[in-house]
């Protein structure tokens, strides 16, 4: 029987096949992106083996449960296709790799400590996979790799693993345009599938599959490092935009003006979109992407290296302004009660990784601060990484403060009583959270200040 690689078909008889559950799909890495990514497989196919090498994350999807957690959908997902029979799980990742022809690569692509592209993860992965595909098989990588690194990378790895020459099996990039917390909408159809592949059969197999999952249907580019630098530049364009916000937000409080009102206005041209400027930029994507450039193609990037500089230095910038607003009302940093409100990187996402709160927290210990840290999405373990002293949201209004610091714009803190607290400084971080009581001294970053309150 011939393979979707080889198979000389239309894209929609391609896709017809998919759909028919003839062809067996492996999922490596099911994790914020990867979970729903099998599950919406396995809704479209029936006939997913989603593999990772977390034994409690196999043994809950093998059970209909979902380990992930902020993702709406997902779980009735994940229960439906499993007690379907479309979706199961396994850590054997030989057994996985050595049934199926479709294998999509999900794991981890992070830094190291010399912020270095570490596609370490992936690469031990797509040995073991590459060992076991066979002529016909078909590779789609969906984490996020630097430009190149498919065609340069994991082409060679897999050719030299499988003992196939290139021709005989299929690799194409087809990235993740995916936020957490809206993971199925985003797999499903909020944008378009960008897919990339090493020849023309390659990008035929991911057209054919990705118009099947994503109803915003696929934009087929040149090739694989087109998808590459699609991924890339989608990130780079958000990190410089964000520093140029940043950079302009300290400049807003000395004319002063309302940054907001500038954003929005501004924004009313359709070419133009100005972003946010705020305490920092977290998550592994925004801050890691750049490094993904920077650190791996020959060349000088001055833009880049600077907005990181930038959005690295807005926790400095945010201690700056409290010291400041303190300073005003004839206190100091040292011995201040101070609530860190926000840890996780984004509204609802259990997510720490590169959070500006990690900075903070540590800025606000070192100037002698007794500091307090709250945050509704994450358990306390995750909360207190960074130091302080862990506080449920419930207790917060209990507490005798001199200074809030709000780090991210989670939902809960918008039914936050402030007139419940004593006059105090409040720092917002987070235009996009509006605090607006004449009590405290609230400075917003990039509004100037807001109000003198009664302090
Ligand atoms: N989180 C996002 O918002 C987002 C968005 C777009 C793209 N991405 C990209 O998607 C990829 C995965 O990110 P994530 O957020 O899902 O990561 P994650 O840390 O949430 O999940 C990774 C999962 O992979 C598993 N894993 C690790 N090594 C493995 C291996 N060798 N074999 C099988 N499973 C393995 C882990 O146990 C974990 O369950 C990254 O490349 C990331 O850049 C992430
Ligand atoms: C190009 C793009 O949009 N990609 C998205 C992005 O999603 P993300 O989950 O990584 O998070 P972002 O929403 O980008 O925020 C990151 C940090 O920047 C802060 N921020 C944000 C906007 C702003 O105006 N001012 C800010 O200060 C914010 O607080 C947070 O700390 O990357 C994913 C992986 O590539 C993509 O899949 C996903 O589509």
């Amino acid at each position: 029987m011939s393979t979707l690689y080889d198979l000389d078909a239309t894209t929609k008889d391609r896709t017809k096949v998919f759909e028919s559950g003839e062809i067996p799909v492996a999922v490596y890495g099911l994790g914020k992106m990867g979970l729903p990514l099998a599950a919406v497989y396995a809704e479209n196919c029936s006939n997913v083996i989603g593999v990772d090498i977390d034994p409690e994350v196999v043994n809950a999807v093998e059970a209909g449960d979902c380990p992930i957690s902020g993702e709406p959908g997902l779980s009735a997902l994940v229960e439906e296709t499993v007690r379907e029979g479309s979706l199961s799980a396994t850590t054997n990742i030989k057994a996985a790799a050595t049934e199926s022809e479709i294998h999509v690569a999900i794991v981890p692509t992070l830094l190291d400590d010399d912020q270095n592209p570490d596609l370490s993860i992936l690469k031990s992965l797509l040995k073991k996979v590459g060992a076991q595909i066979d002529a016909g098989d078909v590779v789609f990588i969906e984490s996020t790799v630097p430009p190149g690194a498919c065609r340069d990378e994991i082409l060679p790895l897999l050719e030299e693993a499988s003992r196939l020459n290139r021709g005989e099996f299929g690799l194409a990039f087809c990235p993740e345009r995916t936020s957490s917390g809206r993971a199925i909408k985003d797999i499903t159809g909020a944008y378009p599938k960008v897919v990339g592949g090493i020849d023309e059969a390659s990008a035929r197999v991911a057209q054919a599959v990705y118009e099947s999952i994503n109803d915003a249907g696929v934009i087929r580019v040149e090739n694989a490092t087109t998808a590459e630098m699609v991924k890339i530049t989608e990130g780079l364009y958000r990190d410089v935009n964000i520093a140029l916000v940043n950079e302009l937000a300290s400049v807003a409080d000395d004319l002063p003006v309302n940054f907001r009102e500038v954003t929005s206005a501004a924004s009313t041209i359709p070419f133009i979109n100005v972003h946010e400027p705020g305490v920092g930029v977290g998550g592994h994507c925004i801050p890691y992407y750049p490094y993904f450039v920077m650190n791996w193609l020959e060349g000088d990037f001055p833009l880049l290296r600077l907005a990181r500089e930038r959005n690295d230095r807005m926790p400095e910038f945010t201690i700056d302004c409290l010291q400041d607003q303190l300073a005003s009302v004839g206190e100091s940093l040292e011995g201040s009660r101070v609530l860190v409100l926000g840890v996780a990187y984004k509204p609802g996402v259990a997510e720490t990784r590169a959070t500006p709160a990690g900075p903070i927290i540590n800025q606000l210990v070192k100037a002698g601060s007794e500091v307090f840290v709250s945050d509704p999405v994450l358990d306390d373990e995750k909360m207190g990484d960074f130091g302080g002293e862990v506080l449920p949201t419930s207790d917060i209004l209990r507490m005798d403060l001199d200074a809030v610091v709000i780090v991210t714009a989670h939902e809960e803190f918008t039914e936050i009583d402030w007139t419940a607290f004593d006059p105090m400084v409040i720092i917002n971080g987070r235009q996009s959270m509006s605090v607006d009581n004449d009590k405290h001294r609230i400075y917003t970053i990039g509004s100037g200040l807001e109000s003198e309150g009664n302090l």
